[in-house]
Parts: C-alpha cells; structure tokens; sequence
C-alpha cells in the first residue's frame, strides 16, 4: 500500500506495519565484507537494547527480517522478567556461519553497531561465537560477551545452560514434588553453545538423554560423554524428536519448532528449552496447555545469558550472576502456580508479569524527566 503525501513522498505504509511495534530497524549492506545484516531494537522503555547477534544462512530477506522483529520482542519481555534495566533488541546476519564468516565482516557489522551510539548492545547468539566479536570490538565497545582475556564476561551459553537447567528442577518440583533430575527422559534438539552444556549435566546427573543435530560430531562427542555417568544417550533422526515418548522435550536450536505439525506429535509432560521463540504463534501455547502439557515460557528460562551479559556492563560479578540465574527456579514457579490459579496459559502469566513492569517504568518515565543519569549506571 503506498500512499503520495502532500510533499510528494511516497510512504510504503506495509513495511512500517511490518515494524509497528518497534523502535527502529536498520538495513546493514557492506559489499566488501559481503556484510547483510538487520538490527531491531524493540523497545527501550526499561534501557538501552541489549541482544545477541544470530548467524543463518537465511533463505530471504523477509525470513531474515521476521526472525529479527521476533527475536527483538522476545527480549524486551526478557529483560523486563528478569528485572533488567535494558531494552529488547537483537541482530541478525545473513550468511553459512560456517563459510561467509570473516574479521572484516565482524568489524564492518562494529561499525554499525556504533553508529546506534550505546542504543543496542549486542553479543553472540546462535550461529556466532565469543571469537567472533573480538574482531568486532575494534570498532566499538557496544560488544557483549566476548572473552574474559579480552575484558568480556567470557561465555555467555554457561549461565543460559544454568538456568535452563534451573528451569528443569523447578519444572520436575512443579510436577512431582522432586527437582530430581535423575532418571527421567529429556529429549534434547540441538547440541550447539547451550545444549551440549544441558546434555552433559543431564547424564551426569542420572539423566537418559534422547538427542539430535543436523551436526553429527556433536553426536559422537555427547556419547563419548556418557561414558563413565549413570546416564544413557540415544540419538535420532532431526524430525524423530518430536515423536520421542519422554517426560521432556528440550528444544536448543531453532524457533518456531512448536507449530501446527509438531504440536499435535509431542508426547512429553513438559517443554523447557533455551531456544528463542519456540512457539510459532501464541496459540501454540494454548494447544500445548489443553494437551496438558506444562510449557516453561522460554524468555523466563534462557535467561541466564542475558544476565551475564547484563551484568558485564556495569562490571563483571560471577556471583550476582549466579544468584540472578538461580531465581530462574522461583519466578518460574510463580508463573505455573498463577497459570493454574487464574486459569490462563503460563506464557499468559508471564506476559502479564512483564506488561506490568514496562507500564509501571513507562508512568515513571513520564512523570520524571531523565535530566541526571542513575546512580548505578553503565560504566563508559
Ligand atoms: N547462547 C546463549 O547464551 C543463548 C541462546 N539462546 C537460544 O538457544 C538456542 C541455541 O543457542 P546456541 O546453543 O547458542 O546456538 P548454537 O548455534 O551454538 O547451537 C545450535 C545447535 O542447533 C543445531 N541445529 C540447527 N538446526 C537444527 C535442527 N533442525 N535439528 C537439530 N539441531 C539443529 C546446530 O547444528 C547447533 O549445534 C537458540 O535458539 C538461541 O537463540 C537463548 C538465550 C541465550
Ligand atoms: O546470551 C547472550 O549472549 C545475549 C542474550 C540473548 O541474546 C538472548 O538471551 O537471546
């Protein structure tokens, strides 16, 4: 839909519905590098954007383009459930990490991380490691996660696997009466950065872990890793995990895997996953809740990550990230018990919990204007 303004503007009114409920997007081409990117930032009512930066070889623009306003949004509602003074907001980059991957792409993709002058700060996500931004950070210091050597907070998927696993407990308590993580049955889907770390502390908890990735040297390397545990290792084939017969499905790759073709496969009590937006629309949370299967709200359990990286802004402290993530357990409990006590889906109660925090900063912001900066503020 394009409409003529009175100055002769042509407005193409479908790609600013596209970004309706978003601050800003910005195109990132650099031929020389070969860099295509886009950043979205969300929303900045709680602070500045912060979150990470994800690697695909996308098959379009669009696919790149709706992967990004979605992650974007998940973090807003992220950094709020976590009590986080920043804002959602995420990039992509579109390219094989295994092959279009080069220092000058990364310190092309700093420079227009700078541009946004301290508005988004970013670090890895899925597709892109801690090495990668240590190109980046020659061009800006708006860079998240990057090795302890290199002055970052180190690996950011160590807290994420923490409070994933935290999430489990908490899960199995809700369920059970026992955050036991020995001898039930966890269908994992993807070995990547957070996965192989759950996979891992799963056997060597006692665990019978059910396993798949379209890489097979994470396979081989995740048996080798049950050996000498209690715990057992099966793999299979990428479409067969959602068939597992398991107590519970653990999602670690890619979103939207709760969709209509999967939904109705799962044969699991409960979904707890670091993967970003795993249900496809909303509605899936609400089959997934009538099938009488417990979701864990994926932006209250992938969390540890951000704190991490977080936390590093106003200078590392392992312990307050630690204790940070542990609450992970609490607030995920909390959000079951208010699921069941108000009859809604738990992504229902999260959301409310979230939507509460952004208008009670959204009324504050009005009535004070920010002339002086927060005491506890992010060190320069
Ligand atoms: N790294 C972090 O700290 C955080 C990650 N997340 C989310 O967790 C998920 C995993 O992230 P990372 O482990 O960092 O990514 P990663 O890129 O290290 O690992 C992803 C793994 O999934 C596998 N995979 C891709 N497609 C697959 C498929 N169709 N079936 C099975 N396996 C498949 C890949 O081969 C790879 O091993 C992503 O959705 C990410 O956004 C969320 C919060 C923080
Ligand atoms: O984990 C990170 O490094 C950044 C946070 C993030 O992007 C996420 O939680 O999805």
């Amino acid at each position: 839909m394009k409409q003529q303004l009175e100055n002769n503007v042509a407005v193409d009114h479908d790609i600013f519905q596209k970004f309706s409920g978003h601050e800003q997007v910005v195109f990132c081409n650099e031929p020389a590098s070969g860099l295509q990117a886009i950043i979205a930032i969300h929303n900045t009512t709680l602070g500045p954007a912060l979150g990470g930066t994800r690697m695909r070889p996308y098959e379009s623009v669009d696919e790149a383009l709706e992967d990004v306003l979605r992650l974007s949004e998940g973090m807003t509602y992220k950094c709020a459930a976590a009590d986080l003074d920043f804002g959602g907001g995420k990039a992509v980059i579109i390219g094989d990490p295994n092959e279009a991957k080069s220092a000058a792409l990364f310190r092309a993709f700093g420079q227009y991380i700078d541009s946004l002058n301290g508005r988004f700060y970013t670090g890895t996500d899925m597709g892109t490691t801690m090495d990668d931004f240590v190109h980046t950070i020659k061009e800006t210091n708006f860079i998240n996660g990057v090795p302890e050597a290199f002055g970052g907070s180190g690996d950011s998927s160590i807290p994420t696997a923490q409070g994933v696993i935290y999430g489990l407990k908490a899960t199995n308590m809700f369920l059970s009466g026992s955050d036991s993580l020995a001898g039930k049955c966890y269908a994992i889907q993807g070995l990547g950065k957070v996965g192989f770390k759950i996979a891992e502390h799963l056997l060597q908890a006692g665990a019978d872990i059910v396993v798949t990735d379209i890489n097979k040297e994470l396979i081989a390397l995740i048996e080798q890793k049950a050996t000498g545990t209690s715990g057992t290792v099966e793999a299979v084939a990428n479409d067969e995990i959602y068939n597992i017969e398991a107590d519970f499905f653990v999602p670690c790759a890619l979103g939207g895997i709760i969709n209509d073709f999967t939904v109705e496969k799962l044969r699991v009590h409960a979904v707890v996953g670091s993967a970003n937006n795993q249900l496809r629309e909303a509605r899936h949370g609400k089959i997934l809740h009538d099938k009488g299967i417990l979701y864990a709200p994926d932006y209250i359990v992938n969390a540890g990550g951000l704190i991490q990286v977080a936390d590093e802004l106003y200078g590392s402290n392992k312990e307050r990230v630690l204790a940070k993530t542990k609450a992970i357990y609490n607030s995920l409990v909390e959000i079951y018990k208010e699921a069941n006590m108000e009859y809604i889906t738990t992504v229902e109660a999260a959301n409310r919990k979230c939507e509460k925090r952004l208008e009670e900063q959204r009324r504050r912001s009005n009535f004070f204007a920010r002339s002086r900066r927060p005491k506890w503020n992010i060190r320069e």
